[in-house]
């Protein structure tokens, strides 16, 4: 990346999430940035204490569908977050631009409605190269699924502020 001043700040503590559930929602489209992905955010889930067998991985065909089953499964109020994945990749057309804005909204507005929180895993690309980046499948890459990991069990913890 071509900054020295973005980033997630540390945590104000240390979150335990072995009591939590962690439900993980992802598309398909570019497959294998989504792989990457979704082993980065069970790796930091663990690292977090957060049990296997406490997060739920359900697959939609593009991320056009994740604000559809993410609503579900945070309206359900079995998980305690819901880390919804996705691989954007602009193409010659504004089909990118529109599938992004619906879904961002989408996703903001279960968190809100459902008072479950939502991890925006969606990654936004103008290139190919941008998401290799973002997955950690470059050499100067970072895998963002760490953090949203980390996002999720820290907002799991403050759900009942
Ligand atoms: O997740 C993605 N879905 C994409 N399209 C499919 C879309 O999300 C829906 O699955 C489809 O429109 C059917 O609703 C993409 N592109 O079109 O480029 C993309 O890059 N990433």
């Amino acid at each position: 990346t071509d900054c020295t001043i973005k980033g997630v700040g540390a945590s104000d503590a240390i979150y335990d999430g072995s009591d939590f559930k962690i439900a993980i929602v992802h598309a398909r489209w570019n497959e294998q940035v989504i792989k990457a992905l979704l082993d980065g955010t069970i790796s930091s889930l663990c690292g977090f204490k957060v049990k296997r067998e406490n997060i739920f991985i359900e697959s939609v065909p593009g991320s056009y569908e994740l604000p559809y089953i993410t609503h579900l499964m945070a309206d359900s109020h079995k998980y305690d977050a819901v880390i919804s994945i996705g691989v954007l990749i602009k193409g010659s057309t504004m089909h990118f631009e529109y599938i992004a804005d619906a879904v961002s909204q989408g996703l903001m507005q279960s968190q809100i409605a459902t008072k479950t929180p939502v991890i925006f895993g969606v990654l936004t690309c103008l290139t190919e190269e941008q998401a290799l980046q973002r997955a950690g499948l470059t050499p100067d890459g970072h895998n963002h699924g760490e953090d949203w990991g980390a996002a999720a069990v820290e907002m799991a913890a403050k759900r009942h502020l």
